[in-house]
């Protein structure tokens, strides 16, 4: 296994003055799947908000490879803008824009790709998420999942290593969610992409995950990292506890 593609050293999340989650310690290895879980509210999209930098720690580092996130200049953040692709919980497409247009956005303004290349990278990044058909579609008319789709071929349209999902199957119905799990593996799988994603999911957890992290709302910190099915079995109670669907007394 190569080296990690994030070190998370220390980090603090916090709102204003109010911490969130602290002494945060994780690699983010490269061909995983890793899962950020834990109750509500106990600050998982707050954790994918600041390993994308839209957040800066109130403690600690988030590197990729030599990049310290925070103190990056503006020449690293235009090599940081080409290692992850993110999908936010929205997950939302340019309502105004066909489907294709979407997927071709982000090549048309950080490429020097001429039109025809985009177009022909846009309709493989389509077919590779099954939405072959989809170029000329208008969001409005996709499926809940399909959108889900759109938007993962969008964050891929640069070709990320790694990608980041915000809560992928919130509002699918199971069927759909079991088949984005399936394209979500499919990625790591056939294009070595890695993959950070937040979901509460259970189904989605145990299909997935190569680790999962699980952050305690209560301690504040992490209080496990490793296979779900190991943590099912040697886990923390409140880990065990809430990977049997069962919530903490
Ligand atoms: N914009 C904000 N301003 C202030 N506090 C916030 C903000 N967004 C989130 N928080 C607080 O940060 C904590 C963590 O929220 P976060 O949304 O990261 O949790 P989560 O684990 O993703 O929750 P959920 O599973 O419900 O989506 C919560 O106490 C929340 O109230």
């Amino acid at each position: 296994m190569g080296e990690a593609l994030v070190h998370v050293e220390e980090l603090t999340l916090a709102w204003d003055e109010r911490v969130i989650q602290r002494d945060l310690n994780f690699d983010v290895r490269p061909g995983e799947v890793l899962v950020l879980m834990g109750g509500s509210g106990c600050g998982k999209s707050t954790l994918l908000r600041h390993l994308i930098g839209l957040q800066v720690p109130a403690r600690g580092r988030i590197r990729y490879g030599g990049i310290d996130l925070a103190s990056a200049d503006e020449t690293q953040r235009d090599q940081l803008r080409e290692r992850f692709g993110v999908m936010f919980q929205a997950g939302a497409l340019w309502s105004s824009m066909s489907v294709g247009e979407n997927v071709m956005l982000p090549m048309q303004e950080l490429t020097t790709l001429a039109p025809a290349e985009i177009e022909t990278l846009a309709r493989f990044k389509l077919a590779l998420v099954g939405l072959e058909g989809a170029f000329d579609a208008s969001p409005a008319d996709l499926s809940g999942g399909m959108k889900k789709r759109a938007a993962i071929a969008r964050a891929m349209a640069l070709d990320p290593p790694l990608l980041y999902l915000d809560e992928p199957s919130a509002g699918l119905d199971p069927i759909t969610s079991a088949r984005l799990d399936e394209l979500i593996l499919h990625l790591r799988d056939h294009l070595g992409t890695t993959i950070v994603m937040v979901t509460h999911e259970l189904d989605s957890i145990f299909a997935v995950a190569d680790r999962a992290l699980f952050l305690d709302a209560q301690e504040k910190t992490m209080t496990a990292l490793d296979a779900p099915r190991a943590l099912l079995l040697h886990g923390p109670e409140p880990v065990r506890h809430f990977l049997q669907g069962r919530a903490r007394p």
